[in-house]
């Protein structure tokens, strides 16, 4: 039987130190009513309960996720500050000569709402001298399911060793509300997007596979092929290993 009375207890230990052998103060989490950065920010909350900040940052973001991030924050008395991007993300994409549509055929646009979220969440942590505690999953990095220096430019990563089907038991553990355990994952690049369809399979297929090795054909060719083309993302950039001669 899964112990995640335990669990938490040692996920809290490990971000309570990760902040203080950085020297800082708290966590600032980025929360977008999910269920990855609902338990990120719960466990946040119980390692520094006076210094943990939630942000809220809706950027053409379906409105029951706002409702839903808001609630997360209100239950478990996590302060938050909501910041909005259209606007930002509106100049930028002007700026740059971007066409309008948010799409999957557009992910060069669409992933300008994950980095302007990261540079949002590296100014708060600045300002208080804070981590910025990312939320991505074992079942994402293993298949590179975030965008490089958005949602993946973070410091920490208490998530990183759980599956997603393991996030959802936590969040039970937690008491995460059940809505918000139960709503399909997306990433919210664009209207209708969810992780299993862009990806092609679910959860319970990708996390199988992580966990015992073992998945049918059509399983392991997309897992395989989506961890080998963005092995690159958890990597730091390659540098020469030669110099002027
Ligand atoms: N071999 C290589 N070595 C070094 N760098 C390499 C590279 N190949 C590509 N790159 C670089 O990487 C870039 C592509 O990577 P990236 O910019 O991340 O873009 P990409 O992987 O194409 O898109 C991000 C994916 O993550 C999903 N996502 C985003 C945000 C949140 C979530 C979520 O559910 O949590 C999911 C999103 O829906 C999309 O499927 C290229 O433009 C290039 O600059
Ligand atoms: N509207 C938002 N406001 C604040 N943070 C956000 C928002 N959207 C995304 N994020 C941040 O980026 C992370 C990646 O989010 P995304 O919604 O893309 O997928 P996810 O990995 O399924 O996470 P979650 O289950 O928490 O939604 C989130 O966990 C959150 O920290």
């Amino acid at each position: 039987m899964a112990n995640y009375e335990k669990l938490t207890e040692k996920l809290v230990d490990w971000i309570r130190n990760k902040v203080r052998d950085a020297h800082a103060k708290g966590a600032v989490v980025g929360l977008s009513g999910g269920i990855d950065s609902s338990v990120t920010a719960v466990l946040c909350k119980k390692a520094f309960p006076d210094s943990t900040l939630g942000i809220i940052m809706p950027c053409y973001s379906n409105p029951q996720d706002e409702e839903d991030a808001r609630l997360v924050a209100e239950t478990f008395d996590i302060p938050y500050k909501v910041v909005h991007l259209e606007k930002t993300f509106d100049a930028l994409r002007d700026a740059i000569g971007g066409t309008e549509k948010l799409s999957q055929d557009n992910l060069a646009l669409a992933n300008i709402k994950p980095r302007l979220r990261m540079t949002t969440l590296y100014y708060f942590a600045s300002l208080y001298n804070a981590l910025v505690v990312g939320t991505d999953n074992r079942s994402e990095l293993t298949v590179g399911y975030f965008t490089k220096y958005g949602d993946g430019g973070i410091d920490l990563a208490p998530l990183g060793n759980l599956v997603k089907t393991q996030v959802r038991e936590l969040a039970r553990h937690l008491g995460i509300p059940e809505r918000i355990i139960t709503k399909a994952p997306s990433a919210g690049l664009w209207e209708n997007q969810t992780d299993e369809a862009e990806m092609g399979i679910t959860y319970e297929e990708l996390d199988h596979y992580i966990l015992t090795g073992e998945a049918e054909p059509r399983v392991k060719e997309v897992v395989d092929r989506l961890h080998a083309r963005s092995l690159h993302k958890l990597q730091p950039p390659p540098i020469p290993n030669f110099g002027v001669e």
